[in-house]
């Protein structure tokens, strides 16, 4: 979200900001019961229920149909990615994750509910955030929004219950801007923080109620290529130490490459779904777009798409043309290979 030089507008951005992940959090009461992480771990990869399951699902705005047929399942600490042109939609099925806007069609389970209904244990990073570098409220207050940003009402402090839950939420607070590296940084004012250290302090804020899905909207957007490489290094991490699935629209899919499980690939009308593996090829994407498109590796593993409707997984700045990718990132087939081998055919549906 972008903020102007208005004080008081880039504090609405951090209630904004805050408010998504209010939105993810729904109306669930915070308290000591949302710090509980006994609930949330993948049990060993025996949990019955998947984060996120799609089957056959279509999302339409304005009655025009943007994506169909789209069949994925999203498990515990999972980290899948959803890819497409401008317009094409990405946005649009993380609404539809959230229960923001219905599935046009198909089925939508998330963690076995139907979507909205476990907000509590979604946690959500809206597009296009920024601060103002004049906001004096500090990141550990912004990260602590995530705790109590929905909550309403003037607390009782003094009582021993009161007391127990503060310690418990300040000690959460601080283990999560210590997971994601921003303890440096996190008592300064958040408009002094670098874009990268705000991103940090952002996606601490999603994950500090320990949701079981993170869902994050373009975060490596107007990064410069080293923090681009160092947040999707970072996301990737806490997908599998925190067992938090993770599904993230990206533009450029090379940063978050070497840790991804799978992709969506959205095109006008159709989606292709499965390991990066299976669906960036040139075969899948001709087919998708119904037009010839060729994926090329380069030596350092990064894949290059030429033609098409636009070249998403080409360049690192989504307002440019130029064929920047990021640093160095095989696929690390060994990680891809060591996932769960289910759901791992490319779907197409067009
Ligand atoms: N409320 C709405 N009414 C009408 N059209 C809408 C509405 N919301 C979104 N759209 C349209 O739906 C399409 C998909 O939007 P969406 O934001 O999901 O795309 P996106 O793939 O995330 O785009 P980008 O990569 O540019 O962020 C766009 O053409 C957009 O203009």
């Amino acid at each position: 979200m972008a903020v102007d030089t208005d004080s008081e507008a880039a504090v609405g951005a951090v209630a904004a900001v805050a408010a998504g992940a209010a939105v993810a959090a729904g109306a669930h009461p915070a308290g000591a019961a949302t710090l509980d992480s006994t609930d949330r771990r993948c049990n060993a990869g025996n949990d019955p229920v998947a984060v996120v399951e799609l089957i056959g699902a279509s999302a339409a705005v304005a009655g025009r149909t943007l994506w169909g047929g789209v069949n994925l399942t999203v498990e515990c600490g999972e980290f899948v990615a959803v890819l497409g042109p401008n317009g094409v939609g990405k946005s649009t099925l993380i609404k539809v994750l959230l229960g923001v806007l219905p599935a046009a069609a198909g089925e939508v389970r998330v963690l076995g509910r139907r979507p909205g209904a476990a907000g509590a244990q979604i946690g959500y990073l809206p597009q296009r955030r920024s601060f103002d570098a004049s906001l004096r409220i500090r990141g550990v207050d912004v990260v602590r929004l995530g705790l109590d940003g929905d909550r309403w009402g003037i607390p009782l402090p003094g009582t021993r219950r009161f007391n127990a839950r503060r310690r418990a939420e300040q000690d959460r607070v601080e283990e999560v801007i210590d997971l994601v590296g921003a303890s440096a940084y996190a008592h300064r004012a958040i408009g002094e923080c670098s874009g990268g250290e705000q991103q940090r302090l952002l996606i601490a804020q999603a994950l500090v109620r320990r949701p079981r899905l993170l869902v994050l909207d373009e975060p490596l957007d107007s990064l410069d290529l080293p923090n681009q490489a160092s947040v999707a290094a970072l996301i990737g991490r806490i997908s599998r130490s925190e067992d938090v699935a993770v599904v993230m629209v990206a533009h450029d899919v090379n940063p978050i490459l070497p840790y991804l499980d799978r992709v969506v690939y959205l095109a006008d009308g159709g989606a292709a779904s499965g390991t990066p593996e299976e669906v960036i090829t040139t075969e899948t994407l001709s087919n998708l777009f119904g037009t010839p498109v060729e994926v090329l590796r380069a030596s350092d593993g990064r894949l290059v798409v030429v033609g098409g409707p636009e070249a998403p997984v080409l360049h690192s700045d989504r307002h440019t043309a130029a064929a920047v990718a990021a640093p160095p990132a095989p696929i690390a087939a060994q990680r891809l290979a060591g996932r769960r081998p289910n759901g791992s055919e490319a779907d197409r549906a067009h």
